[in-house]
């Protein structure tokens, strides 16, 4: 019907029959609306993404008419949320991301650009050495790895002498290269053995879930892969909305519930249990992260977790973090990682950070890869982590940036 109505929109009388058209598709979607409203105590997988929103939008003058379908009162609430479907998004291949985003993490956490720039200064005094040393606090890269940096640097200096800031780049860099650490493994675990892989992510409320979730979902989607996403993120009925609006963009459903409140581990169970029905290459659920307290967390994810593997295994579990919330960050992350196995972190926020260190110290505290990172609101602003990259941005120049 989308190709129908784009062609023949170009002649006069295809403009009339576009418009009942648009009027029957407007028609049949606060139908379909009005149903899902009765449904509400059920959950219910979203409706998929219909591709007679591109064809509508493509339509040139037809804006009058799809207005007209919006005016009407009875369906308005409904035709006011599905009329203007946005066309499919078409990702950003992961490369070109990368690329585009590896400047912005430079200049939000280059830490060590700015020790280095104090080694530049010649002959350090005392108050010099205490500048690096707090440099590298402020930026969280925690007190023990501070210790070790901090030794390695005065050893190297006494050897290689402090003005020679390109011996010292090179000391630094590998310092801070082993204590990312290269070698750990960072690829998603995404293979389900005869069921899809499910992800399942966790992090309090805030730190950026949702909108990874939908970052991911672009990004699998652009690998090929098909997606479903689970919105059991019950405790906040705006959450699941926030979902849906991401999947919409690059036709990926959300098995969701609109009540809420609603039991997560129910919703989790659905999305799965679908997922497999269909055949999706894999499940992203999102949930909750309140923190009233541990045994509430752990009553909750551990149900949500032991309902989904009575249907498939969890394949990944992804903690998300805010990079710029420093300690208080990094006690969630241990409070997270003593209820449920976690297998990756996101760190989300870096964009607006100073703190890249912070990647140094959730990883040796947790014993977790980084696997992904959040530099932006954008939709394309989510990328895998690379250990040598990041390495090297912190200690690039701006001008060779
Ligand atoms: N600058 C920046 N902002 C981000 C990033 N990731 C998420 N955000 C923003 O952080 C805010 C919170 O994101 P959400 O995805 O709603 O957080 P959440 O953890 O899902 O929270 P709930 O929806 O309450 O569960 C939003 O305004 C996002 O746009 C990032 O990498 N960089």
């Amino acid at each position: 019907m989308n190709d129908l109505i784009t062609t023949l929109g170009n002649s006069d009388v295809a403009l009339t029959l576009t418009t009942v058209g648009v009027t029957v598709i407007g028609g049949l979607v606060a139908l379909l609306g009005g149903l899902r409203g009765r449904d509400d105590d059920e959950t219910t997988p979203q409706a998929p993404s219909t591709p007679a929103g591109p064809g509508v939008e493509a339509e040139p003058g037809d804006e009058g008419d799809a207005a007209e379908v919006v005016r009407e009162p009875e369906p308005a609430p409904v035709a006011e949320e599905v009329a203007p479907e946005p066309a499919l998004d078409r990702p950003e291949p992961v490369l070109t991301r990368m690329q585009r985003l590896r400047s912005r993490l430079a200049t939000s956490g280059a830490f060590g650009q700015r020790l280095l720039s104090v080694f530049g200064r010649g002959d350090l005094s005392v108050e010099d050495w205490e500048e690096i040393e707090d440099t590298l606090l402020m930026a969280d890269v925690g007190v023990e790895a501070t210790d070790e940096i901090m030794e390695e640097l005065r050893t190297q200096a006494k050897v290689l002498g402090t003005g020679n800031v390109e011996a010292i780049r090179e000391v630094l860099r590998a310092k801070l290269l082993e204590l990312v650490n290269p070698d750990m493994d960072r690829t998603l675990a995404l293979e389900g053995a005869d069921a899809p892989g499910v992800v399942l992510v966790v992090g309090v409320n805030g730190t950026g879930k949702t909108t990874t979730i939908g970052k991911l979902a672009r990004i699998l989607v652009a690998e090929g892969r098909s997606v479903l996403l689970g919105a059991a993120d019950t405790f906040r009925a705006a959450a699941a909305e926030q979902l849906s609006t991401w999947g919409e963009r690059v036709g990926v459903d959300v098995v969701r519930s609109d009540r809420e409140g609603a039991d997560p581990a129910s919703v989790a169970y659905d999305a799965v249990e679908q997922g497999s029905a269909r055949g999706v290459d894999v499940v992203v659920v999102d949930t909750a992260g309140r923190l009233q307290n541990k045994r509430d967390l752990m009553d909750e994810l551990g149900k949500v977790k032991r309902v989904i593997e009575k249907k498939a295994p969890v394949t990944e579990t992804l903690l998300v973090m805010d990079a710029t919330t420093g300690q208080n960050g990094m006690s969630q992350a241990r409070l997270f990682a003593e209820v449920v196995d976690i297998t990756g972190i996101v760190l989300t926020k870096l964009d607006g950070s100073a703190k890249g260190g912070i990647v140094i110290s959730v990883q040796r505290e947790l014993g977790v890869p980084v696997k992904l990172v959040g530099l932006g609101e954008g939709a394309d602003d989510l990328a895998p982590f690379d250990a040598a990259g990041f390495v090297d941005e912190l200690l690039s120049s701006p001008a060779s940036r």
